[in-house]
């Protein structure tokens, strides 16, 4: 059976947004704050490289029981053993990527419209990644921002699990769960903060707070 799994505050890593520390420092600090599950997301990389950088990630974070997620490359994913996939629109097809990926493991689908939404009822992805909730400057090819009424009315038609993601930070976090998230993913609220262990507790309290 599938394991139960806490997105509540989801780590997406962006070396070149992390102020020159290394991926190893991010995740550590973050996961000491109560960052429950990590995306290794790498753009540029190399796959040779994408692959050490995995395998180092999930060997820290398996000791410290966080889940390890890979962004968009499923031959990754299953080459370090993650305990999961994430893909958006334009990525491998979503009933591809589970067939490789097998039952057990954690496939997540980007969702940016209610359209999309929609199309995935008929999947069995295991949480939708809805966003950009904001404008960011993060990932510059992202579509347009939905606000707090979009996810809200995304919230009313499906009950998969839903990760906001886009700007969402330490001043926004308690309206997005408010508004139906059930995680929130961040880059720069994290990897960009000068204490990354504190940014990821405040982050961990505000989201607690927020859902009693
Ligand atoms: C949790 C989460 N949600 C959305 C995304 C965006 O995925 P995608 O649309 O495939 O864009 P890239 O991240 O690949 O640039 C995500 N990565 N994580
Ligand atoms: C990776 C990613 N995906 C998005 C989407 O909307 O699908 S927005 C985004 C970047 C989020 O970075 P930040 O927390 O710094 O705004
Ligand atoms: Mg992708």
């Amino acid at each position: 059976m599938k394991k139960s799994i806490d997105y509540s505050l989801y780590l997406v890593t962006d070396r070149p947004l992390s102020l020159g520390r290394s991926l190893m420092e991010v995740m550590e600090k973050a996961a000491a704050g109560g960052t429950t599950i990590v995306q290794l997301r790498e753009k540029e990389c190399d796959s040779r490289t994408f692959v050490e950088l995995a395998r180092a990630a999930k060997k820290l974070l398996d000791a410290k029981g966080v889940p390890l997620i890979i962004n968009d490359r499923a031959d990754i994913a299953l080459a370090v053993g993650a305990a999961g996939l994430h893909i958006g629109q334009t990525d491998m097809p979503y009933q591809d990527a589970r067939r490789i990926m097998g039952p057990e493991a954690i496939v997540g689908l980007s969702v940016e419209n209610r359209d999309q939404v929609k199309e995935a009822a008929s999947l069995d992805a295991d949480y939708l990644g809805v966003g950009p909730i904001f404008a960011t400057q993060t990932k510059p090819d992202a579509a347009p921002a939905i606000g707090l009424e979009g996810l809200a009315e995304i919230r009313t038609i499906t009950k998969t699990p839903l990760i906001a993601i886009g700007s969402v930070n330490l001043s926004n976090a308690a309206e997005v769960i408010r508004a139906g998230a059930d995680g929130l993913a961040v880059v720069s609220a994290i990897c960009s903060q000068p204490d990354i262990e504190q940014a990821s507790r405040n982050l961990a309290a505000a989201i607690q707070k927020a859902r009693q």
